[in-house]
C-alpha cells in the first residue's frame, strides 16, 4: 500500500462557501482537531485575501504542529509575499500558487494569452520557490484546459521548481473516466511528473467530487484536496470523511493508504458543524445522523442477525456514538421484541400481538418512537384495562369567550356505535361530559386534571391523569396520545370502564377497582 497524503482545505476552499465564515480562535481549534485527526496537510487561509486570512494563517503556522501548513496565492509577488510571511514561524511550510490555465478563464477572466500564462507560473513558483522548499501549484481550472497546454503549464512548474502539481476540477466538471486518464496522461507525457506529488481538487457540482477524487488516485495522484463536510466553493468541494472511509473499506481498489485516524471523523464533523452553525444532514454519508440508524423492519431484522448485512463499516470506525436502531412506522416485530428486552420490559409471547399492534398505530402517528413511548405501550398493555367502552373518534371545538363543544363516538362490548356531543368550560370538560352522557352514567365529577410530556419534541405523547370522584371515592384514569384532548378523553373512559367493570362484579356495592384512589 503508498501513502496518500490528505490535503484539508476546509479553512480555505470551505470558508469560501457563503455562510461558512469562520473566527480566528474557531479555525485555531479546528485546525488543531485536524491535526490530531492525521491529515498530512492543512491549508490554512488566502494571506493575501484580508488581514484577518493573514493573522488566522500566522496562528496556525505558529500554533498547530504536526501537519505541514499551506498558504495560497495568487501568481502576484505580493500574495506570494504575504504567504511567506504569514508562515515565517511555521516548522513545515508550503505556499501554493495558482493560476488559471483553460481558454475560458485565460480569455474572459485573466485576459492571458497562453505565452502569459507560462511565463506567470514560472515566475511566480520560482519565486514562491527562493522563499520555501515546499511549493504547490495549481493550475486552475484544469480539467477544462487543452491537454497540451495543460501539460507545458506543468512542466514550466516542475521546472520552476513545483514539489506537488494540483490538478483542481475548479466547477466540478469532470467525470471519473476522463480524470483517471488525465492523472495517468500527465504521469506519462509531462516530464518529471513522477518525480513530484500529483494531487487532486475536486468540486462537487455534479456530485461527483468524491468519484472524481478516488478516480484521480487510480490515475497516479498520491495528495487528494478536500474538507469536512464537503464544504466548500457552490456545491462543495469532495468531503474528506468519504474518500477517506472509501480508502479505508476498499483498499484493493485504489491501493493506497491514508494517515487519517478515522475514529475521530464524527468528531470533526460535528466540530465543524457547531462553528459554523450549519448542521450536517442526516443522510449525510460517514458523519451523518442516519448514517448508522436503521428503522425498517427488513433491515433491523438482519442486522439484529448479522451487522454486515447492511452496514459496510463499523460505525466505531469512525467514532459514530448516535442511534443505530429507529423504532418507526416500518420497523417490525424482530427490533420491538429486542429493544423491549433491552428496556427490561419482556412481553409475553401471548401479548406481543397486541403490543405490536398498538405499536405500529402509535407509529402511524408518531415520527419516531421513544423508549418512554414503549414504556407506555407495554404499561398500558400490562394494566389490561381496557374495555367495556372503547373510544372510536371525537371533534372538540373551542374558542374564546364561547362554550366549548365536544362530539364523540363509542362502541361497547356488547352494544352498537353509539354517538353523543355535549357543550363544557373548555374542550376537556365538554369531552368529560359527552362521554358521560354517551354512556348514561348519572353521577360523577372530574375533579382533578394533569398532563405531562411523556417524551420531547413536537410530535410527543402527552399523558393524561385524571380525577373523577363519584359516590365519595376518587378513581383515577390515565391516557396517552400526542393529542391532549384525545389523551383526556382516553383517561376520562379509563375511569367510566372501571366504573362499569366495578357495577358488573358487585354492582350493589360500587366495589374498589385497579383504578380506585382512597
Ligand atoms: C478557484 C479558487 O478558489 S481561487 C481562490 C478564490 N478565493 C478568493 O477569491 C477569496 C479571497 N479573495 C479576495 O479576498 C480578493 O479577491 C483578493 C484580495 C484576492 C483580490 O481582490 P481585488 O484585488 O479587489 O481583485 P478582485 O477579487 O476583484 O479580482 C481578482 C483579480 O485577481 C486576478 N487574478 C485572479 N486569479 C489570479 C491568479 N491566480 N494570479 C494572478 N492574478 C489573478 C484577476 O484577474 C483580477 O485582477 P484585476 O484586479 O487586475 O482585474
Ligand atoms: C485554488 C484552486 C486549487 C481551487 O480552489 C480550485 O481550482 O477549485
Ligand atoms: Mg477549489
Amino acid at each position: 500500500m503508498e501513502p496518500i497524503k490528505i490535503f484539508d482545505t476546509t479553512l480555505r476552499d470551505g470558508e469560501q462557501a457563503p455562510g461558512f465564515t469562520m473566527r480566528m480562535g474557531e479555525k485555531l481549534q479546528l485546525a488543531k482537531a485536524l491535526a490530531s485527526m492525521g491529515v498530512d496537510v492543512i491549508e490554512a487561509g488566502f494571506p493575501a485575501a484580508s488581514p484577518d486570512d493573514f493573522r488566522a494563517v500566522q496562528t496556525i503556522a505558529d500554533g498547530v504542529a504536526g501537519p505541514t501548513i499551506a498558504a495560497l496565492a495568487r501568481c502576484h509577488s505580493s500574495d506570494i509575499d504575504a504567504a511567506r510571511d504569514a508562515l515565517a514561524n511555521c516548522k513545515k511550510p508550503r505556499i501554493h500558487v495558482f493560476l488559471a490555465t483553460s481558454a475560458i478563464h485565460r480569455e474572459h477572466k485573466l485576459k492571458l494569452a497562453k505565452d502569459e500564462i507560462l511565463t506567470r507560473t514560472r515566475i511566480g513558483v520560482a519565486r514562491a520557490r527562493s522563499y520555501c522548499a515546499d511549493v504547490e501549484f495549481s493550475p486552475e481550472d484544469a480539467s477544462r484546459t487543452e491537454r497540451d497546454f495543460l501539460g507545458q503549464v506543468i512542466d514550466e512548474a516542475i521546472r520552476a521548481g513545483a514539489t506537488t502539481i494540483n490538478i483542481p476540477d475548479t466547477v466540478g466538471y469532470t467525470t471519473p473516466q476522463e480524470f483517471e486518464d488525465l492523472f495517468r496522461w500527465i504521469g506519462e507525457h509531462v516530464p518529471g511528473a513522477r518525480e513530484i506529488t500529483l494531487s487532486a481538487h475536486c468540486h462537487d457540482d455534479l456530485g461527483l467530487a468524491v468519484a472524481n477524487s478516488l478516480a484521480a488516485i487510480r490515475g497516479g495522484a498520491r495528495q487528494v484536496e478536500c474538507t469536512l463536510n464537503g464544504i466548500g466553493e457552490r456545491a462543495g468541494n469532495a468531503a474528506l470523511e468519504e474518500i477517506v472511509m472509501a480508502l479505508n473499506v476498499r483498499p484493493e481498489e485504489y491501493g493506497v493508504t491514508s494517515a487519517i485516524d478515522t475514529k475521530r471523523l464524527v468528531a470533526a464533523s460535528r466540530l465543524l458543524s457547531r462553528i459554523t452553525g450549519i448542521p450536517v444532514p442526516p443522510n449525510k454519508a460517514i458523519v451523518g445522523k442516519n448514517a448508522f440508524a436503521h428503522e425498517a423492519g427488513i433491515h433491523q431484522h438482519g442486522m439484529l442477525e448479522h451487522a454486515s448485512t447492511y452496514e459496510i463499516m463499523t460505525p466505531e470506525s469512525v467514532g459514530f456514538d448516535g442511534e443505530r436502531f429507529v423504532l418507526g412506522k416500518h420497523s417490525g416485530r424482530h427490533a420491538l421484541k429486542s429493544r423491549l428486552n433491552e428496556l427490561g420490559h419482556g412481553v409475553a409471547d401471548e401479548d406481543f400481538d397486541a403490543v405490536f399492534a398498538a405499536f405500529k398505530e402509535l407509529a402511524d402517528r408518531k415520527r419516531e418512537i421513544l423508549d418512554a413511548d414503549l414504556e407506555v405501550l407495554v404499561v398500558s398493555n400490562a394494566s389490561g384495562a381496557t374495555g367495556p367502552w372503547t373510544l372510536l373518534s371525537f371533534h372538540t371545538s373551542s374558542g374564546t369567550g364561547r362554550l366549548s363543544t365536544s362530539t364523540v363516538s363509542l362502541t361497547h362490548e356488547t352494544a352498537p356505535e353509539v354517538d353523543e356531543a355535549a357543550t363544557g368550560d373548555g374542550p376537556v370538560d365538554a369531552t368529560f361530559r359527552a362521554l358521560m352522557r354517551a354512556t348514561q352514567q348519572t353521577s360523577g365529577a372530574l375533579t382533578d386534571f394533569h398532563v405531562a410530556s411523556v417524551t420531547l419534541g413536537e410530535d410527543a405523547q402527552g399523558q393524561v391523569t385524571v380525577d373523577c370522584e363519584r359516590g365519595g371515592r376518587t378513581y383515577r384514569g390515565v391516557g396517552y396520545s400526542t393529542d391532549i384532548v384525545e389523551a383526556s378523553a382516553h383517561a376520562i373512559l379509563d375511569v367510566i370502564n372501571q366504573w362499569e367493570r366495578a357495577s358488573v362484579t358487585a354492582p350493589e356495592q360500587g366495589m374498589a377497582t385497579a383504578g380506585e384512589t382512597h
